[in-house]
């Protein structure tokens, strides 16, 4: 049984495919391998959740220099994370064939997809041509309608049901970050002063990726499940695979690995955020590369503002949610890639 996607397959049989980067050119791995910086990882942020209101000047800073920080004593029960991990990989070994079958009728609240991680609203995979694609396959949940979710597969119905209970705790830990950032940032009129609610930060907006990254062994060259880009998210939260490195984040021009650490969560600041705060806070640019050894499992969860609200900064022309995803889909479709993101919407002096 072949769990693998057949454009992932040659994976198993030791015959890498070209090394691409996010131009669709060759890379320098070389270049990149000295880049590295393992020194950075050290000075990753820490935020201990449960002392948030001891932490605000910390949480501004890493929000400021970073775009991304890690997160303790988030809450999240250590043996939930551990089951999602463990059901992520029962779905991805399941057959390819059943995996590609298995979100039928459902697209608009799961999809499977491969190759690439960019999809469109109802969830097809958008790739930009062969020298795009990915080393990566994935499902999709869209946490707005995952109680309703009724999958025939009783891997995924397993997996639902942890996503239900996990989705409560990234609603959760999303809406307490994003109020302290709104205070820190004195735009606390980016809050419904009666619920504390906000449609700059709409959980039921809140989707769910699961990643496998294949391993890629004896391979000299750098490959890359994922190539460099910002999330088009108010905030992400990632929980990553225990043992497997991957991720990496761009600090001071240097790409930065971000080690796993068990238990603890990452949160990057999105794009989304980055507007509502003036450029002051950082959209972080990461990617994920493929480990030779290992397969590598994430859990990342991107939440967003309500589709149809202005987002008014001095930095950009008036713009909604749903009015930056339709540019940024137009790009992907003609590029292969998120071009440019915030850039596309350049403030004129008319917009004021
Ligand atoms: O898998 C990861 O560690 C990060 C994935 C990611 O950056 C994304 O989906 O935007
Ligand atoms: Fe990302």
């Amino acid at each position: 049984m072949e769990s693998l996607p057949p454009s992932l397959r040659h994976l198993n049989h030791h015959q890498a495919p070209p090394t691409i980067n996010h131009n669709g050119n060759s890379t320098n791995p070389t270049k990149d391998k000295d880049n590295q910086d393992q020194e950075y990882d050290l000075a990753v942020p820490i935020i201990d959740l449960q002392s948030l209101s001891h932490e605000k000047s910390k949480l501004d800073e890493a929000c400021k220099e970073w775009g991304f920080f890690r997160l303790v004593n988030h809450g999240i029960p250590l043996t939930l994370l551990n089951q999602l991990q463990d059901q992520a990989k029962q779905m991805f070994s399941l057959s390819f064939d059943t995996k590609q079958a298995s979100c039928n009728g459902n697209s608009t609240t799961a999809s499977y997809f491969w190759g690439t991680p960019a999809l469109t609203t109802s969830g097809t995979a958008l790739t930009g041509g062969p020298q795009n694609a990915h080393l990566v396959e994935g499902f999709s949940f869209s946490m707005g309608q995952i109680s309703q979710f009724q999958p025939q597969l009783p891997e995924l119905e397993s997996f639902r049901l942890l996503l239900v209970e996990y989705g409560k705790h990234l609603s959760r830990i999303a809406t307490t970050l994003f109020e302290e950032l709104v205070k820190s940032l004195e735009l606390k009129n980016l809050l419904d002063p009666l619920s504390s609610k906000s449609s700059y930060l709409d959980v039921n907006t809140g989707n769910v990726r699961v990643y496998r990254y294949p391993s890629c062994p004896d391979s000299n060259d750098v490959r890359w499940g994922i190539n460099e880009h910002t999330d088009s998210s108010v905030l992400s939260i990632l929980s990553q695979d225990d043992q497997v490195s991957g991720l990496e984040v761009l600090k001071d021009h240097k790409w930065v690995t971000v080690k796993p650490i068990p238990n603890t969560m990452i949160i990057n600041i999105g794009d989304m955020m980055q507007a509502l705060s003036d450029d002051t806070y950082k959209s972080v640019f990461h990617r994920v590369k493929i480990n030779n050894n290992k397969e590598r499992i994430s859990i990342c969860y991107f939440v967003f503002p309500d589709g149809d609200v202005k987002i008014e900064s001095s930095k950009y022309k008036p713009f909604s949610y749903n009015e930056f995803r339709a540019q940024v889909q137009k790009d992907i479709k003609e590029t292969g890639n998120k071009v440019a993101g915030l850039s596309r919407f350049p403030r004129n002096n008319k917009d004021n």
